[in-house]
């Protein structure tokens, strides 16, 4: 479908073919993004990966992330932070059932990504020791992924920038980001100080990356935008510390809420649906986790959590399938309406998470009708890592605790409301009744 939103051309893909079209076989001209003001702020100026144009900058940060944070080695080393954080959170859910009161699953979720995403970044937690429950960073990421998917007027009229000023969008830009360019500088002089330049966190990776001269990515073709921002900044090295921590920013923008919303929302559909619950509770084989798996799945499928992810921009004029695209075109990706086509899925309303028993439907983007976490150059660095976090989860969940909606509520009457932002999340946090199994 073509568009004009504003003054911008537009390109919205909603089928599998159509995305294969776009994402493998044009991928080289639609794997840009555009400048928005806001991810132009967030990414001081179009650095870091998620939200950089396509070029060297970002073709050398991608390698280095994807080679350094997100292999399987790293996800392996990392897993012990993962399973003592999913402890703790076992632990507070226990307390407040013996309290008989009901955990908020929406805000625990969170809460337990934000600790996990934390200590594998900086090395330390973000809540009170031992315990799982909402803390300051939950409501900072709700606001900057607000903002991520908040009308924004320049987007769309981008020759009417001052709008941004008088609507005071630039304003709430400027303070929710503001708390992590802090966050970043006090992690980074801490780290610093402790000389814990070690591979123990992800600080500490990007912090041996950022001597390496070898690595001959340039960071400093921008120093004067960055500047702006930074005015005490003048040295190289510092420079090259707060592009290499925009990685970090951004798996925590791009990693926390994400994996947290699949954790909310497979809560939701497992009380929806007691046959799947009991079935899953039921495996006996837990280093397989068989059924979890195809659970998981459904889940990223039924409701994903970017259903439409951060939009692409075109490279040059491209003709496809005999029509014309030009240059800086918008490609908008409906992941959600892929997802739920009935040419490639049977009743896609219905959460049935056997219908991948009998297919090989993988995460990876080469199956175009099941795209979670998107296809192509852009796709998803954080993909093991998100699902090995959520089947941990789930897997812990299950097995400790019964699981129901609260007394007198049924299915018909829960909230499934969802508000749509950067990501997909329930209007009303998720509160289930927990009974422990044992
Ligand atoms: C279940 C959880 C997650 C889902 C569903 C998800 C989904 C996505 C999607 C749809 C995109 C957009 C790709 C595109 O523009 O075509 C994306 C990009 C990205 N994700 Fe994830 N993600 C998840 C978790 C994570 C985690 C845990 C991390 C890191 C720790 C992460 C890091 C990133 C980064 C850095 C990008 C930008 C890639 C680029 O532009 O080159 N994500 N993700």
């Amino acid at each position: 479908m073509y568009l004009k939103l504003g003054s911008v051309p537009t390109v919205v893909v909603s089928n599998a073919d159509m995305a294969e079209e776009i994402h493998k076989s044009h991928d080289s001209v639609f794997c840009s993004r555009p400048i928005r003001a806001v991810t132009n702020r967030l990414s001081y100026g179009g650095h870091g990966v998620t939200f950089a144009s396509y070029g060297e900058g970002w073709r050398q940060l991608r390698k280095i992330s994807v080679a350094e944070l997100y292999t399987t080695k790293r996800i392996q080393y990392l897993r012990a932070i993962r399973e003592e954080e999913v402890r703790v959170l076992i632990k507070t859910i226990a307390e407040i059932s013996a309290a008989d009161q009901m955990p908020n699953v929406s805000d625990m979720a969170r809460c337990l990504l934000n600790n996990i995403i934390c200590r594998q970044a900086f090395g330390r937690r973000c809540s009170n020791d031992g315990e799982c429950r909402r803390n300051k960073f939950h409501d900072q990421l709700w606001e900057s992924s607000k903002l991520l998917g908040a009308f924004c007027p320049s987007d769309f009229f981008p020759s009417m920038g001052f709008l941004d000023r008088l609507t005071g969008f630039h304003g709430h830009l400027e303070k929710a980001f503001n708390f992590f360019d802090n966050l970043l500088e006090e992690e980074i002089e801490d780290h610093l100080k402790c000389d814990n330049e070690d591979d123990r966190d992800f600080m500490g990776v990007l912090l041996r990356l950022q001597k390496d001269t070898s690595l001959g990515f340039s960071l400093t073709e921008n120093k004067s935008r960055l500047s702006s921002w930074y005015a005490n900044t003048n040295s190289l090295r510092r420079l090259r510390l707060l592009i290499l921590c925009l990685v970090l920013q951004e798996i925590f923008l791009g990693g926390s809420d994400s994996t947290a919303s699949v954790i909310e929302f497979g809560m939701l559909e497992l009380a929806l649906n007691p046959r799947v619950m009991n079935k899953a509770q039921e495996e006996s084989d837990l280093q397989k986790l068989t059924y979890l798996k195809l659970v998981v799945k459904e889940i990223l499928r039924h409701r994903p959590p970017g259903p439409i992810p951060s939009p692409h921009e075109s490279m040059k004029d491209v003709n496809v399938r005999g029509y014309d695209i030009p240059a800086k075109t918008r490609v908008i990706t409906n992941i959600w309406a892929i997802m739920r086509d009935p040419q490639f899925w049977k009743d896609p309303e219905v959460f049935w998470p056997e219908r991948f028993e009998d297919n090989d439907l993988q995460y990876k983007g080469q199956d175009f009708q099941y795209i979670p976490f998107s296809t192509g150059r852009r796709i998803c660095p954080g993909m093991n890592l998100a699902v090995t976090g959520v089947e941990l989860t789930l897997a812990n969940l299950l097995h400790c605790f019964n699981w129901e909606l609260p007394d007198g509520m049924k299915p018909e009457d829960v909230d499934l409301s969802e508000t749509v932002r950067f990501l997909f999340q329930l209007k009303t946090p998720l509160q289930l009744k927990a009974t422990p199994a044992f």
